[in-house]
């Protein structure tokens, strides 16, 4: 009995994802400064064999033609990120035209193609000059982030309709700053729980600078949200997936949504950080009101005690089909956190603004490259985000990480999210079997 066959509403958002500094290469073009990725990337043991975004897609010059190739998909709109260092190489101070330039023609090149631009002001590329008087840990950096969302704004705030503040602000300060595993590569929890507010703050001071610049937009942000399942019953391991939820979801979405840190955060933070960097009024700032948010999904995660920490520890046991980067495939995990964002946290229109597979695609001797598991893998996603449409979540949108291969941070080049495969040495973009499906998905507007 084949699936029934899902249709999505009229006018349903169909895009593609990209980010700066994993596609654009061009790192010390036109006036680009550099950024904390610039940095991060050259430094050794840093990225999967050495690789960096210099060169990356190389989309900084092949940017026409991979507006065309997302003309082909067929896709309504396009969510990409403006590099800050392009626009204020030193993240204050003289803005460099050159930079808002590049975002100038791409935006014209998506609407003359009929292309709905959907803009991420920070997708993890801050300036590395900022980074030098301390970055996310020095409150200072939430206005320099105000005053370059206000410049984007006043460039192309006329043209688009869609903006997304930050992507993914726990990566930002928890994979960077805590685990280190990413830009700048600090490993302090009191640090990272202080860039956590630091960033909230950025959102929240940014958003009131884009009203004040009359954002006739639609102004958001967009988290990464995981479901969190205990291993057990065990009193131990729900405390410990209660613990993780809190540290992944809860403090975000309740400073944006309910203008406080959950209840449980003083405690679990302590004594690494007594908060003491909250300043009256900054949480109404974060929770300042929104017009969508952004769920990127990648990850459902079975939570244990960790016996070496049982009471702030916790365990992630292994998935038992893990993919190439170790996790599993739950396509219901994005339908439990589209209900519970809906349910628990706010009414607004959703969009999810990326979830996919990291596969090592290779095209087979008939040239093709079947990613048939990645066609399963949207097919899976796209039917859950259509359960939680069913029952009343205003999901307005649905954008596959990623619309080509790029530099997967840490993974470098080593892995591929692409629906268009990239061949590095020569740059030629090939659909593979994904994109072909996924165009089929737009003109239906659903699946079969
Ligand atoms: O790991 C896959 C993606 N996750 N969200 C942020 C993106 O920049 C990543 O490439
Ligand atoms: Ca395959």
């Amino acid at each position: 009995m084949p699936e029934p066959s899902v249709r999505f509403p009229d006018g349903f958002l169909w895009g593609a994802a990209t980010a700066a500094y994993q596609i654009e290469g061009a790192v010390a073009e036109d006036g680009r400064g550099s950024s904390i990725w610039d940095t991060f990337s050259h430094t050794p043991g840093a990225v999967l064999r050495g690789d960096t975004g210099d060169i990356a897609c190389d989309h900084y010059h092949r940017w026409r033609e991979d507006l065309d190739l997302l003309r082909d998909l067929g896709v309504g709109a396009y969510r990409f990120s403006v590099a800050w260092p392009r626009v204020i190489p030193a993240g204050t101070g003289p803005v460099n035209p050159a930079g808002l330039d590049f975002y100038d023609r791409l935006v014209d090149g998506l609407l003359e193609r009929g292309i709905t631009p959907m803009l991420t002001l920070y997708h993890w590329d801050l300036p590395q000059a900022l980074q030098d008087t301390g970055g996310w840990a020095n409150r200072d950096t939430a206005e320099h982030f105000a005053d370059y969302a206000s410049v984007v704004h006043g460039r192309l705030g006329d043209r688009v309709p869609y903006w997304l503040t930050l992507n993914e602000p726990y990566c930002s300060a928890v994979v960077g700053h805590l685990e280190g595993r990413h830009a700048p590569g600090v490993r302090d929890e009191r640090v990272a729980v202080t860039a956590v507010h630091h960033l909230l703050l950025a959102h929240g001071k940014a958003v009131a600078a884009l009203r004040a610049g009359g954002a006739t937009g639609q102004v958001g942000i967009t988290c990464n949200l995981t479901s969190v399942h205990p291993a057990s019953d065990d009193p131990a391991d729900v405390a410990a997936a209660r613990r993780l939820d809190l540290h992944e979801n809860r403090m975000y979405l309740d400073p944006l949504f309910r203008a406080a840190y959950p209840e449980d955060a003083a405690a679990h933070y302590a004594p690494v950080t007594d908060f003491g960097f909250v300043r009256d009024g900054d949480l109404q700032l974060i929770a300042a009101p929104l017009d969508f948010f952004g769920v990127n999904y990648y990850e459902r995660h079975h939570v244990a005690a960790d016996p070496a920490d049982p009471v702030r520890g916790w365990r992630r046991v292994p998935p038992e089909h893990p993919t190439v980067t170790d996790i599993g495939i739950h396509p219901e995990g994005l339908a439990e956190i589209l209900d519970r964002v809906a349910k628990e946290y706010t009414p607004l229109p959703l969009v999810v603004t990326e979830t996919g597979l990291a596969l090592h695609d290779y095209a087979g001797p008939d040239g093709e490259i079947a990613d048939d598991e990645r066609i399963a893998f949207f097919d899976g996603h796209i039917r859950a985000a259509h359960d939680a449409l069913t029952r009343g979540v205003p999901l307005i949108g649905f954008f596959p990480w990623s619309f080509m291969d790029n530099f997967e941070w840490a993974s470098g080049y080593g892995v591929r999210y692409g629906i268009y495969y990239v061949d590095y040495p020569t740059q030629r973009r090939t659909p593979k079997r994904s994109a072909r499906w996924y165009a089929g998905v737009i003109r239906a507007n659903g699946l079969e």
